[in-house]
Formats: C-alpha cells, structure tokens, sequence
C-alpha cells in the first residue's frame, strides 16, 4: 500500500504510513547515510548536533541513573545511548522492523560491515572530555542486553516479552512516525509511561508541527505535534517536567527531508 494521495469518490485522504509499511520501505541504511553519517546530521537540518548535546547535558548530570534503560523505537541507531550507557547496568534497545534490529545486533557484534558510528561517537567523547571512542564502544556493546521489537500501539509494546519497569525510558522520533492520531499518540505515551519506575525519568526527542520526512525517495508520515499537547499528555499520566528544551528549524533554510518546526528534548519525571 503506497502512502499517496487517494481518490475516494469526492473526498481524498492520505495514508498514514503506520509500522507494516515501516516494515517493507524502511532503509536502515539510508536512514543512517542520510541523517547519522557524520556529527553534523543532514545539511538541511541542525537536528543531530542538538539532540547529541541535550543528551550529553542530561546523562552527564548525574542524577538520571539506575539499573535499567528502555529505548523505544530505536531504529537502526546508537547515537541516543553513547551518553547514556555509563549511568545504567543493562540497555534494552527496540523497534518494530526487523532489518533495524538486524543492523543494531550487527553493530553490537561488530560484523563486518555493520553502520560506523565512529564519527558520532567521536564527537560525543570531544564534547565530554572524559572518555576515549574505544571505551564508549566497549561500555555499550557489554550494556546493550536485549534488542527486542516493539510495537509502541500495544499496551505491552514488546509483547509477548515483558520487560520490568525502568529508571529511564527513551524514545527519539518514533512516536510521532508511529501513530496515526492523537489518541494513538496518547495511549503510546501511557504505554510507555507503565515502563518507567516511580520515581524514574521518560526522555522523549521529537519534532513539532512535522508532518513528513523523507529516506531517500521514500515519504514518511508524521504527526502534527504541539508542545502543549505533549506536556498535557504527560502531566495527566502523573510525570512533571523537568525540561523541554527546543531547537526551532533552520531560519530561512529548505529543508527537502521534512517540514517540522523544531526539534524538542524533553526529560519528566514519574511521581511516585
Ligand atoms: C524516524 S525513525 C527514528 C529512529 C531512531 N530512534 C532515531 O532517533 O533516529 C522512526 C522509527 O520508528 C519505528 N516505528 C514505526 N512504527 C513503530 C511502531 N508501531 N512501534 C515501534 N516502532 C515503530 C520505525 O521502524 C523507525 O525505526
């Protein structure tokens, strides 16, 4: 089924492209060369320099620590957790398609031609000051224990596993990919919200008011997020939070591979 313009009698609809068309059109490896092969990101956007600075300040602060971190729809990528990885024991990573979780298990295994993230974490080292790009690589291959799908539209997003609640739970530009509307949207949060302990951090980076991005010649659907939706959404399930940092697109730039209007990094806490 192609996401298109489709004629219904008098009305048309766009197809939202939900996780099976994730499934036969997602390229990792695009995905990576467009967005993730150098610290710099993709020249139309400022996103990747941004997200790898939030999450520095976030992770280097000390306080967001524990035994356990879930990240959500990881897709084929690393870059979310070269911070993260020294301040938890054990790393479930996730997402829906199998040639994602394939390229993160070939990273994680060091296969011969797996994705370089060398430059990334690179980058991360150079910013931090504290660790060499062979430590990080270490840290985190012995850190990452499970690569599991996911489905962020179920209850139990990794059913039929269950995974015991965590200290943090991470999601970077998945959910607004993965669901359709806002309530869909609403019930992913709640779901992923069950995943962290009390007392424990959900980190979410995303785009606002993004209706689509391109991998390749590929079209992605988004959905059209607010920051007060979010925050509201968040509030409701009992989580204050503690930052929402966003990074607005490029001023007067084109960006060809979406159309969002900021980047944003949020951290909130679960009441107990
Ligand atoms: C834009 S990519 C983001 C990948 C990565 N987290 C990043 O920050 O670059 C969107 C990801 O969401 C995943 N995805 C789509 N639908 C999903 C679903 N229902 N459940 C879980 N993951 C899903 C896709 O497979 C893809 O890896």
């Amino acid at each position: 089924m192609e996401p298109q313009n489709t004629s219904m009698g008098e009305s048309a609809h766009i197809i939202f492209t939900e996780g099976d068309f994730y499934q036969s059109h997602f390229d990792a490896r695009v995905y990576f060369d467009s967005f993730y092969a150098s610290p710099q990101g993709h020249s139309d956007e400022d996103y990747l320099p941004f997200v790898l600075h939030q999450l520095s300040k976030t992770f280097s602060a000390g306080n967001l620590r524990g035994q356990r971190l879930i990240e959500v729809g990881t897709g084929p990528t690393i870059h979310s957790l070269i911070s993260a990885c020294e301040s938890f024991e054990e790393i479930v990573v996730s997402d829906f398609t199998d040639s994602n979780r394939r390229e993160i298990e070939k990273w994680l295994r060091q296969e011969e031609g797996c994705l370089d993230w060398n430059p990334i974490i690179q980058f991360v080292c150079e910013l931090e000051g504290k660790r060499t790009p062979g430590e990080v690589a270490r840290r985190l291959r012995a850190t990452v224990k499970q690569v599991l799908r996911c489905d962020v539209r179920l209850e139990n997003p990794f059913h039929p596993v269950t995974v015991e609640p965590a200290d943090c739970v991470m999601t970077s530009l998945c959910l607004e990919a993965a669901c359709k509307d806002l309530d869909t949207y609403r019930r992913a949060v709640q779901s992923l919200a069950a995943l962290v302990k009390p007392g424990g951090a959900l980190v979410i980076i995303g785009a606002l008011k993004e209706t689509f991005y391109v991998v390749g010649q590929q079209r992605f659907s988004c959905l059209n997020l607010s920051q007060s939706f979010i925050e509201k959404t968040l509030r409701d399930l009992g989580f204050s939070i503690q930052q929402f940092n966003t990074l607005p697109a490029k001023r007067g730039g084109v960006n060809q591979v979406s159309d969002f209007d900021a980047i944003f990094h949020l951290v909130a806490q679960k009441w107990n």
